[in-house]
């Protein structure tokens, strides 16, 4: 009631105060009612009237949200990140009813500096950016992939505990090619092609130059770009400020980390990596990301003139050095004609052909088509080499995934190990056993990437960093655990799990002399504080969705 006198609010409310936890039943019960209600109605219809129930309190009240979110993580992430939010993005501008983030748009040119000013919180510590390009495998989503970055932060604030005043989602509408976009009615971006080439990239640079000007510190995630400007905006500044691409790079961990269990579900030792044949589908941001951080992890255990077996196809199939105009990016994974003419393997050859002649430990998708291990390329995969060959079909969202875990398990066999992007059930094989389900998502990585490198105030995000996460979360799981085919945690485990990674790498940011300190911790305290020290640090620093008293007696 004093709060109420000194905020004028006598009156203006029924008598009755009710609790933070009366209202959260109150809710759960209103969502749980919304579940009955649905029952039976088309999957589309039940996730958004999901979305919606928890978008509304999103807006109403803050700490109530993150508390349900936090509580029920399994449950209410498939609705505010994949695969749901890939359908908000869809009808976003149906959906809209209020703004949430920043956009600049190619019309602000020249506002941004000044434009920064109008957000409403003093500090910023995480931001999402995307440009819309790239929405997950949906394509050009243009000014409605907001929701991206919304879910993203989500995830911050829920698995990292950053507080979500600190928080920024941002989109730069540059324009898009989505020809129905840009004749619906309704659509709220920029209605233009979207920008290219100097013109696109001086509209980057100005919004870079705009929050680094407010706040010098803020880590940017660059979300969901098309691969040509995910590597070059990569390569642009990620020796200037602390940022990272999580397509390229949080995903990269997260599948090296997946990778390095289905070693250890084998029973081999993790040096045996680097004698694995893994069949990648999709050269894009993210399938190059992968190859990428695996070609490191592999120099390390046998050294740089290794010879990994890795196979690369796009949508024209294997890639080889043969290939006309090859991305340079892809260009160290293309294989050379002497490596494959024993196999019987040829430039442009086709799934199906390559996964029967490699016979891969390994077949991981990255190519944002649905459907495209069909059954003769899981049938296949029983001749595998490997005792639990492995299949990650990580595209999202659902309809997206290169196949589905029944689909796996009946066609390619119940000793597999098999991992997607977006969340599905176990499968019941019968006689009382399970084929787990695991979710290879960049979700496992991100926030403690994001919150290490905000906690050791580094300069940029490095390599070591990188590899320091992945490593964290590829021993996260025991030996039991691997050997049942799981190989990530729980994502009831996520709080904990950021914990772990985001002190894995705080440390590697001190042990290469990049951190620089946060808040009222400097570098050399950080450079005393030992493992477990670090992971405690890390942990009193995540922000818990309580109420805070308003007025002070
Ligand atoms: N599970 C996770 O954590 C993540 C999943 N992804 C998913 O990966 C997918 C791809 O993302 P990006 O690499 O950024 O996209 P991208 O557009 O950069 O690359 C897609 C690649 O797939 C290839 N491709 C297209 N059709 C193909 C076909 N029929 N056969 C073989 N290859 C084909 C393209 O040639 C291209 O190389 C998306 O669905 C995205 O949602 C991306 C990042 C993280
Ligand atoms: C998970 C994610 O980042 C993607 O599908 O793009
Ligand atoms: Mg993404």
């Amino acid at each position: 009631m004093t709060e109420r006198d000194r905020l004028g609010l006598r009156g203006l409310l029924p008598p009755r105060v009710i609790s933070f936890e009366q209202q959260y039943d109150r809710f759960m019960e209103a969502f749980r009612s919304l579940e009955r209600n649905t029952e039976g109605q088309p999957d589309s219809v039940v996730s958004l009237a999901k979305w919606r129930i928890l978008n509304r309190l999103h807006d109403r009240n803050e700490t109530l949200y993150y508390r349900v979110l936090i509580d029920n993580i399994k449950n209410f992430a498939p609705i505010i990140y994949t695969p749901t939010v890939g359908l908000v993005c869809q009808n976003y501008s149906g959906l809209f009813r209020r703004p949430r983030g920043m956009y600049f748009s190619a019309k602000d040119k020249g506002e941004m500096m000044s434009m920064i000013f109008n957000w409403p919180s003093s500090q910023v510590d995480m931001i999402v950016l995307t440009d819309g390009s790239r929405i997950l495998g949906l394509g050009d989503l243009g000014v409605q992939g907001i929701g991206i970055p919304i879910g993203k932060l989500d995830m911050y604030v829920a698995a990292a505990g950053i507080n979500p005043q600190r928080v920024l989602p941002v989109m730069l509408d540059v324009g898009t090619n989505n020809q129905k976009l840009l004749e619906d009615p309704l659509y709220l971006g920029l209605r233009q092609p979207r920008l290219e080439g100097e013109e696109y990239l001086s509209i980057v640079d100005e919004f870079v130059d705009a929050v680094h000007a407010r706040w010098p510190k803020a880590v940017v995630q660059f979300e969901d770009f098309q691969a040509k400007w995910a590597f070059e905006t990569l390569d642009r500044y990620r020796k200037k400020f602390c940022m990272f691409n999580d397509d390229i790079q949080g995903t990269a961990g997260v599948a090296l980390a997946g990778l390095f269990g289905t070693v250890r579900a084998q029973g081999r030792p993790l040096t045996d990596f680097a004698n694995q044949k893994i069949v990648v589908v999709g050269a894009g941001s993210a399938g190059l990301g992968v190859l990428k951080m695996a070609l490191q992890a592999v120099s390390r255990m046998a050294g740089p003139s290794a010879d990994p077996h890795f196979f690369l196809l796009d949508k024209n199939g294997l890639i080889t050095k043969d290939r006309k105009d090859i991305d340079p990016a892809a260009l160290p994974f293309a294989k050379a004609h002497h490596e494959i003419e024993e196999l019987g393997l040829h430039e442009g050859a086709g799934l199906a052909e390559v996964v029967k002649k490699v016979k891969p430990h390994v077949l991981l998708g990255l190519s944002g088509v649905g459907g495209i291990f069909h059954e003769e390329v899981l049938r296949a995969m029983r001749e595998s080499d490997s005792v639990r060959p492995a299949i990650f079909a990580m595209s999202n969202p659902t309809n997206n995934a290169e196949c589905c875990p029944v689909d796996a398990f009946k066609h390619a066999g119940e000793d597999i190990v098999f991992a997607s992007g977006s969340p599905f059930a176990n499968v019941d094989l019968g006689n009382g056993k399970i084929g787990h389900v695991n979710q290879a998502n960049n979700m496992y990585l991100f926030p403690g990437i994001g919150l290490g490198a905000l906690l050791s105030g580094a300069r940029n995000i490095s390599d070591t960093m990188l590899e320091a996460a992945a490593e964290c979360l590829a021993s996260y799981m025991s030996d039991d655990e691997i050997k049942r085919g799981i190989l990530y945690p729980s994502i009831d485990d996520i709080r904990d799990i950021t914990a772990e990674v985001g002190a894995a790498v705080l440390r590697a940011a001190v042990a290469e002399d990049l951190a620089e300190g946060h808040g009222d911790v400097g570098a050399k305290e950080l450079q005393h504080m030992s493992k477990e020290e670090t992971i405690e640090h890390v942990r009193q620093n995540m922000w818990y969705p309580v109420y805070g008293p308003l007025v002070h007696e």
